[in-house]
């Protein structure tokens, strides 16, 4: 069978884990029971032997349709055969209780004959389970968990497999569950369909009545992606993982594969801070709350990253006996950027506790006491090198956007004390932000060149950059700026989409390969383009990148402009993050570009 396509999949999720479905109705990655579990369906970087469940009609089918139910993540696929029409609904109910997955097949036109497949192989497609048969379905343990699969079609086992043949008729319904638990409880029932389709109809529905109709032409692809940030959120904590899958390559063939289940400050800080200005304070609040649980203790040992439970430890290992993505291999398990220096976090968290404190989110003691010991630290570290945002694996350098954060950090603590009376020790604060400017106006610009540069030893380009006017650090309007765009969209850019940096000979970051284009960077550069009042060109821009999502809406971390195809892991926060901004910035007047760096 033809292998499908990153683009081909869509995602369900219950707010502590999601399951990816391919156009052809294949549930093809699952981890239970959260995002950062093993998985017990991996056939998305592996084959089908590393296990999947699919749902499909016999026959050849003419046409695969797909759409989420209106402001909801209820996946519907309709599949057209000669035979006639049939659609799956495919839904995870917001967690009460148990994990679980229904799919309810419901004819539409025709007589169609379907298939249900399922081979579970849990410890990421390795562990055969024990299967027994029980009332309405079969029971299959491993280790320390189980899922109970049960439906009102006969179930059976074939070569290691579950199977089920049936009709699609109109009029009538099958349904489908898997509910994982504890291996040493007994397998709960499942709940009954509808009810559970009620459940995550109105869940859905309530949640976004928070999202004001404001983005115009924009409403749904904005929509989608403040549902997808919310389906990538760790209910119990608050933590936001980057994307849910890992390794899904930053190059077909090629080693830049990472597991970006986690929690990254950075990522985290950015998705806030769009959710925020769209009313959705709840989610701030949370975040506020796990990110002084996780910088409990010693805040000067903040992470750059978190298990999504707050855990420190994230080891990054391979795991062979998974092909990869089209035979990306390694796949990586963990991830080792956990244990980097990236300067940058710390602007990215003082500037989201600042825009907290504009928008009139309850002031906490205890968030300014961790301010200002990031503080502290930022003053004894800023000229130290660092990995920087990439998360480069070679060694570290004096990356320009990091110093530039480094300004943010004491610019936002100025600004606390200025206009909302914090006490702290601004004069000096004020000095050490104008060394850093100096230092950055000296090594990170280059006059001959008339570009800021990536890192102060070199003269390369780097994307980051264009996070100078948004952070404030610099009029997007100002000479300087318009010319570092300038370049960046000239020498990054291929078909108008931007890479990050140059890799290879010219921009080493440590790895071999090269990697597509960096979605998130791409609309960073529509954003300047508002900013510097080349409005139009940045719509005819931002309409362009929206062409390159799949038709539910979904993004994933990069693309590869020469196959046309979506690459990274998927679907990814910070490209939906960047998506939502620039929908505000070409849209409305006071854009979060503009509010951002307003007073
Ligand atoms: O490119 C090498 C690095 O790639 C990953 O990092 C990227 O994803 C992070 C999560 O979205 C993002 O915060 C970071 O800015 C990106 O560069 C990977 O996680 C790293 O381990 C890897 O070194």
């Amino acid at each position: 069978m033809e292998r499908e396509l990153i683009e081909d999949y869509g995602i369900i999720g219950d707010l502590h884990t999601v399951a990816l479905i391919s156009k052809r109705g294949s549930i093809d990655w699952l981890c239970l029971p959260r995002f950062d579990s093993n998985a017990c369906l991996a056939r998305l970087i592996g084959s089908d032997e590393n296990g999947f469940w699919r749902i499909t009609p016999k026959e050849p089918v003419i046409k695969y349709e797909r759409r989420y139910l209106p402001r909801t993540l209820i996946l519907e696929t309709t599949f057209t055969t000669a035979s006639g029409k049939v659609k799956v609904i495919d839904f995870m109910p917001p967690r009460n209780s148990h994990p679980s997955i229904y799919r309810l097949v419901e004819g539409i036109d025709g007589v169609v004959d379907m298939t249900m497949e399922l081979i579970v192989r849990f410890d990421y497609g390795t562990t055969v389970p024990w299967v027994r048969h029980m009332e309405g379905g079969l029971s299959m343990v491993s280790g320390s968990g189980g899922l109970a699969i049960s439906s009102n079609v006969a179930l059976e086992s074939e070569d290691f497999k579950t199977i089920a043949n049936f009709q699609a008729i109109p009029g009538e319904t099958q349904t489908f569950s898997a509910i994982y638990h504890d291996s040493i409880t007994k397998p709960p029932a499942p709940h009954e369909a509808r009810e559970s389709f009620e459940h995550a109809f109105s869940f859905w529905q309530n949640y976004m009545k928070g999202c004001k109709p404001i983005f115009g032409e924009y409403q749904e692809v904005v929509e989608r992606s403040i549902i997808t940030l919310k389906a990538l959120t760790y209910q119990p904590t608050g933590a936001i993982v980057a994307s849910p899958t890992t390794s899904l390559p930053e190059q077909i063939g090629g080693i830049r594969n990472w597991d970006y289940r986690y929690c990254w400050l950075r990522d985290a800080t950015f998705t806030l801070y769009a959710l925020m200005i769209d009313g959705f304070e709840r989610e701030a609040l949370k975040w506020r709350e796990w990110l002084l649980r996780a910088a409990a203790g010693d805040p000067t040992q903040l992470q750059i990253m978190y298990g999504i439970g707050g855990e420190r430890l994230i080891p990054e290992f391979t795991i062979p006996w998974l092909s990869g993505y089209r035979d990306s291999a390694p796949v990586r398990i963990g991830n080792a950027a956990s244990n980097q220096f990236q300067l940058d976090v710390y602007g990215e968290l003082m500037d989201a506790f600042y825009q907290f404190r504009r928008s009139g989110i309850k002031y906490s003691e205890e968030s300014w006491h961790l301010q200002l010991v990031i503080v502290d630290f930022v003053a004894k570290n800023w000229d130290k090198p660092d990995e920087g945002i990439w998360e480069i694996r070679g060694p570290r350098r004096h990356f320009t956007y990091s110093k530039v954060m480094a300004w943010v950090v004491f610019d936002r603590a100025i600004k606390l004390v200025e206009r909302y009376g914090m006490a702290g020790k601004d004069q000096e604060w004020r000095a050490i932000r104008d060394d850093i400017h100096k230092s950055i106006m000296a090594n990170g610009y280059n006059e001959e060149l008339g570009y800021f540069v990536q890192d102060y030893e070199s003269t390369n380009l780097d994307a980051s950059l264009l996070l100078l006017p948004l952070v404030g650090f610099i009029d997007a309007a100002d000479p300087k700026m318009v010319r570092t765009a300038q370049a960046i969209d000239e020498r990054l850019s291929i078909n108008n989409v931007v890479k990050r940096y140059e890799t290879g000979e010219s921009g080493e970051d440590g790895l071999p390969g090269d990697e597509g284009v960096f979605l998130a960077c791409s609309f960073w550069l529509v954003d300047n383009m508002v900013l510097a009042g080349k409005t139009k060109e940045a719509k005819i821009r931002f309409d362009k990148l929206l062409q390159l999502g799949n038709e539910l809406g979904l993004f994933s971390e990069e693309y590869d402009p020469n196959n046309l195809s979506m690459l990274g892991n998927f679907p990814q926060a910070l490209t939906h993050v960047a998506l939502i901004n620039t929908a505000r910035n070409v849209t409305q007047e006071l854009s979060p570009a503009k509010h951002r760096t307003s007073s």
